[in-house]
């Protein structure tokens, strides 16, 4: 397990920035919450700041906050009886077993036991109980003193306000919200007109400090000590004495939560081995648990363990908290989009600045449904709380609200199915396309009709619906076959729009190969990449009887889209062969194919393969402004099939090793960079001039 790399400060002026930026952070987290860093980055800076104050130890300021509690950050009026204080990290096996070794070392005996238990992702308090009444809460503050939140009793889940029995003890824990009182916090809040919470360790920080909101949000506790109190009589020789796991045992007994009845309760072992066995366990159930935990702390059982080994100002020395990775990370919500599943459901996903979380970068992340982001008051630009952890689907927490600038825009949702442009049904939570599993049938098969592939006049998505619910076509190569009485009996389909509809449908039938091939719609093919799979191999036999190896020989074909395309087509074989029946063309005009694998390969002494005796052999080429003259009525995805028949390429942009800008009217700042690179500009007269042989009439 890694760390992040520290910030690195370079010299006094850097450090004293960041000695400032961590004491503000600090001040918000403990305060409200509202930090503007995450803890990642909070972690980072803190490294960095410890890193340069050992270089340069003299140049340390008061303010920072190396070796304190909170960072320093936190105040409080209510002293402690014991110190309440933080936790050292490791971060792997290795610095666990140092670690281990040095409190040996220190009580010059093995460690008879140790606790293994999670490290619980909210904030300390210790609650004071005199004679089993709940009498005051108090936060961790600066370890010393801390602040009184007993307006907070009654509202905190495992935390009773009478104990099972009359003791005066304090029991001490971490307050937290579990993701489910997250949720429910946020939603009431919203409902109030306040911001969202970015995270659950928010939500708990700011709901224990805030008084007389006008709602109510729950929190749960967890004990994870209790101590004597100067009144606690008896009991005290007791609790000083019983060995860590049975104190959570005994106040467990009192009626106070702890995290015993969790799938990751507290257990007591005896071998550094076993403890690292508990670590994992631990860490691999992170994921699917119903609250938050950032590490697992382990301590010393025996309480003659834990005394002899004492404790240093910021953190004991007999406990020490194994950090698992950050899960979480501030980034922004660059965009959603709208998916249409197998059976019609529409489902919003987040588009993220990616970020890295955990070792995996993230750039998507899950929105449930139209009312969730309403609900989470998500708007584009926000900067958002993304979560993260194991193998589960990254989710956004919340937005951070306080890092609003207010140019966030609202999110839009659709009007009509993204997919295939049928009406919604907004009735259920989760939004439906009315089409239902018939869906992705009408897209694929608009999509196959559509003007760069099949180009069917006359065939829009109304129409396709139409056939679809009918039962006419069940993919588009029933298309090919249709039944003219059948479409008569359909409504609005008269005997000329009938005629004029299987006109069309039989004129598709002669369309170039790269056109039927796109009209496959498999994954990563448009119109340009089926026109290069199609000039490449000649004929749809040779397409589908194309190996990973073979797909790659197209320019821009890796092994990864190679081996998708195989799966697809493997998966259209029966597609394409009732196209065959059909009588669709299966070839590409003017297209060699690559010779057999096993033949003897020709050689025509040009590396520039076939096309290299073609006007635009070798040459890629730029169209812009409006096409005049012979070219006028062609529309640019039929200029780039031009250029590729006449054995050039086709880009979009303008770049050094663009060879030919066909420029016509009104073209704008590519005729301009063009000209600043003295990239060759010809006009569309002097271009169909150049490529007249190839200027054929598009069937
Ligand atoms: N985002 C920010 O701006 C910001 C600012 C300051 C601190 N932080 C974060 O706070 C953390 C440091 O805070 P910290 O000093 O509270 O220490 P800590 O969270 O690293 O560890 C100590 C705390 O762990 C808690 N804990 C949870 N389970 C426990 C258990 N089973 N036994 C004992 N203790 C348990 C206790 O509250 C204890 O005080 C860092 O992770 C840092 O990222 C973030
Ligand atoms: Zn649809």
């Amino acid at each position: 397990m890694t760390t992040n790399p520290a910030v690195v400060l370079v010299d006094a002026a850097s450090y004293a920035a960041a000695v400032e930026e961590a004491a503000q952070a600090a001040a918000a987290y403990y305060a409200t919450g509202e930090s503007m860093l995450d803890d990642d980055a909070y972690d980072r800076l803190a490294r960095g700041i410890a890193a340069y104050e050992e270089a340069h130890p003299q140049d340390t300021l008061d303010a920072s906050p190396t070796g304190k509690v909170a960072g320093g950050a936190a105040v409080g009026d209510v002293p402690h009886t014991v110190p309440m204080l933080s936790l050292d990290n490791v971060f792997s096996a290795e610095q666990f077993a140092t670690w281990t070794a040095s409190v040996e070392r220190r009580i010059g005996r093995p460690v008879a036991a140790w606790s293994v238990e999670p490290k619980l992702d909210g904030l300390a308090v210790a609650a004071r109980y005199r004679e089993g009444r709940l009498d005051q809460l108090i936060t961790r503050g600066d370890g010393t003193a801390g602040e009184d939140v007993s307006h907070a009793i009654g509202t905190v889940l495992g935390l009773p306000e009478r104990l099972s029995a009359p003791v005066t003890l304090e029991v001490r824990g971490e307050i937290l919200m579990t993701d489910e009182q997250f949720e429910q916090a946020n939603t009431v809040r919203t409902e109030h007109g306040g911001a969202p919470f970015a995270n659950p360790r928010n939500g708990a920080a700011g709901t224990l400090r805030a008084k007389d909101r006008p709602y109510r949000v729950e929190m749960t506790f967890f004990a994870y000590a209790a101590l004597a109190l100067p009144d606690s009589g008896e009991s005290a020789a007791t609790l000083a004495e019983l060995p860590h796991g049975e104190v959570l045992t005994y106040v467990a007994g009192l009626g106070v939560h702890t995290a015993a009845d969790t799938a990751v309760a507290p257990r007591t072992v005896g071998t550094v081995e076993d403890v690292l066995t508990g670590v994992e366990d631990i860490a691999s159930l992170r994921a699917s648990l119903p609250f938050g935990i950032d590490g697992i702390v382990i301590k010393a059982d025996l309480a003659a363990d834990q005394r002899d080994a004492g404790s240093g100002t910021r953190a004991p020395r007999w406990a020490i908290a194994y950090k698992l990775p950050a899960v979480e990370k501030i980034t922004r919500l660059l965009g959603v989009e709208w998916n249409v599943g197998r059976t019609g459901i529409i489902a919003p996903r987040a588009v993220l600045e990616p970020v890295e979380i955990d070792g995996s970068t993230v750039g998507y992340a899950t929105l449930h449904n139209p009312a969730d982001i309403t609900r989470r008051d998500l708007r584009l630009g926000d900067q958002v709380m993304v979560y993260k952890a194991g193998d589960i689907i990254p989710r956004i927490e919340a937005p951070v609200a306080h890092l609003r600038t207010g140019d966030e825009k609202p999110i839009e949702f659709p009007e009509t199915c993204p997919q295939c442009g049928s009406e919604i049904d907004t009735s259920e939570q989760r939004w439906r396309c009315t089409r239902g599993r018939n869906c992705r049938l009408v897209a694929s098969i608009s999509y196959a009709a559509g003007r760069d592939q099949l180009d069917i006049e006359g065939l829009g998505t109304t129409r396709v619906v139409q056939l679809v619910d009918a039962g006419l076509v069940a993919d588009f190569a029933d298309l090919f076959t249709l039944d003219r009485a059948r479409l008569l009996a359909l409504e609005r389909m008269g005997e000329t729009s009938t005629d004029n509809l299987l006109a069309a449908i039989d004129t598709a039938r002669a369309r170039p190969l790269s056109r039927v091939f796109c009209a496959l719609g498999v994954r990563g093919t448009g119109r340009s990449m089926s026109r290069r799979i199609a000039r490449h191999f000649a004929t749809m036999d040779r397409i589908v009887a194309a190996d990973v190896d073979a797909l790659q020989q197209v320019d821009g074909i890796g092994k990864e889209k190679a081996a998708g395309v195989v799966t697809e087509l493997v998966e259209l074989a029966p597609l394409v062969a009732k196209l065959v029946a059909a009588g669709v063309n299966m070839t590409e005009p003017g297209a060699t194919p690559p010779p057999e694998p096993g033949t003897a390969q020709e050689d025509d002494g040009e590396d520039g393969g076939p096309s290299a005796d073609l006007p635009l052999g070798g040459m890629t080429v730029v169209v812009t402004g409006a096409m005049t003259g012979a070219l006028e009525k062609l529309s640019r995805n039929q200029m780039n099939e031009l250029i590729e028949r006449a054995g050039g390429k086709s880009s979009s942009s303008v770049s050094k090793r663009t060879s030919l800008l066909v420029a016509g009217e009104k073209a704008g700042s590519k005729r301009t960079k063009a000209e600043d690179l003295g990239v060759r500009i010809a006009a569309p007269a002097e271009f169909a001039e150049l490529v007249s042989a190839f200027l054929v009439p598009e069937v």
